[in-house]
């Protein structure tokens, strides 16, 4: 599962990427500096795998992590070409989730495509970009399914109604992820098309470094903007964060944001959010020899859950030994937790929940 930067050129994608990822990407003041994608893997920053490696003290931690894609700059007319503008989409294609960039600091000496800050128009000439790959999507999906939709295939007519729904939304500007279907419509004929707009998305307002903490007008307009889009909308100071992150030191790092009036980094927020968003959640193992945080879809059965650590584990699933993160934290132990009979055991139906601390036994 990977999320990718997407926003105009020279907005900050590159530097927002420097931040999250020790994975350096060139960040310059001219649009369109990157051109081919840079990849990240990043560490999800998590204080309860902090607290379990303080209680079990083991020889490894292994954290979380989450693919981040730095993309190329789009542009007005990008999916018609426009400045390289269909490679690009293609590279917001292969992604899970969007991370959309909005400029929302004054700076004369940085160039700004469009001549004039302005987050609200920003955000809607990428809408409108993505919204018109999509629309060509729907048109070649629909140019196939007519057909069949004439000799009075049922199955082919249902389609055509839901891609018509699609191609009216698109051509009104509105993104397919906004659109409600029947669940059975959606997993048949939506989900298949990977329309780009139908990506989970989070707006990241980058701000100057006086607004890291408030955030500022810039980022007021488009929360209101967004308003019934049911997204997230963050604000940080990217190029401050990028510069901190430059520090190998993590007490240093920490001072320099305590300076700018920060506890936590904002990417660290960031990073926690673009997982939600990915629809992922996280269950520990917490062994001496390892403590370590696994990634599963949100929903996931135990044997999945036990299946991401090795296929075996799920073939031959018995059962699961589960402690509910806060029991472990709280009675500071797996013996104590024992002691306690809050150790559950769980079957092949439990779902499992974010923070859970399992054990699983298997035969192979
Ligand atoms: N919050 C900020 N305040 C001031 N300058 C910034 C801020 N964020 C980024 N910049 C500067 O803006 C310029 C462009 O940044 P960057 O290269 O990250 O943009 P980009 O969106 O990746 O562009 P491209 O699409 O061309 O790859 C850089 O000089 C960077 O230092
Ligand atoms: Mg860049």
């Amino acid at each position: 599962m990977k999320a990718g930067i997407v926003g105009l050129p020279n907005v900050g994608k590159s530097t927002l990427f420097n931040c999250l990822s020790n994975a350096k990407a060139q960040s310059a003041n001219f649009p369109f500096c990157t051109i081919e994608p840079n990849i990240g893997v990043v560490n999800v920053p998590d204080k309860r795998l902090e607290k379990l490696e303080e209680l079990v003290k083991p020889v490894r931690v292994q954290p979380a992590t989450v693919e981040i894609v730095d993309i190329a700059g789009l542009v007005k007319g990008a999916s018609k070409g426009e400045g390289l503008g269909n490679q690009f989409l293609a590279n917001i294609r292969e992604t899970d989730a969007i991370l959309h960039v909005l400029r929302c600091f004054d700076n004369d000496n940085i160039v700004h495509v469009d001549g004039k800050v302005n987050p609200i128009r920003d955000k809607e000439t990428i809408d409108m970009e993505l919204q018109l790959k999509d629309l060509e999507t729907v048109d070649k999906k629909l140019e196939k399914v007519k057909r069949a939709a004439k000799t009075g295939n049922k199955e082919a007519q249902k389609e055509e109604a839901v891609l018509l729904k699609i191609k009216s939304s698109l051509e009104a500007g509105i993104s397919v992820r906004t659109l409600e279907f029947d669940a059975d419509d959606y997993i048949d004929f939506v989900k298949p098309a990977q329309f780009i707009t139908d990506k989970p998305v989070m707006y990241i307002c980058n701000v100057d470094e006086a607004s890291a903490v408030t955030g500022n007008s810039y980022v007021d307009l488009v929360k209101e903007a967004v308003k019934d889009e049911n997204a997230e909308v963050l604000f940080l100071a990217v190029a401050t964060e990028a510069d901190i992150n430059e520090l190998d030191d993590y007490e240093e790092r920490q001072m320099f944001l305590q300076d700018i009036g920060l506890d936590e980094a904002g990417s660290a927020k960031l990073i926690r959010a673009a997982y939600k968003l990915l629809k992922q959640q996280t269950y520990f193992t917490a062994g001496v020899k390892e403590v370590r945080a696994w990634t599963i879809d949100i929903g996931a059965t135990a044997p999945q859950a036990a299946g991401v650590i090795h296929t075996d584990f799920e073939k031959g699933f018995i059962r699961a030994e589960v402690i509910a993160y806060n029991d472990f934290e709280s009675y500071g132990s797996e013996a104590k937790v024992k002691e306690a009979g809050k150790m559950r055991v769980e079957g092949k139906n439990y779902i499992v929940k974010d923070g859970d601390v399992m054990h699983f036994l298997f035969n192979v």
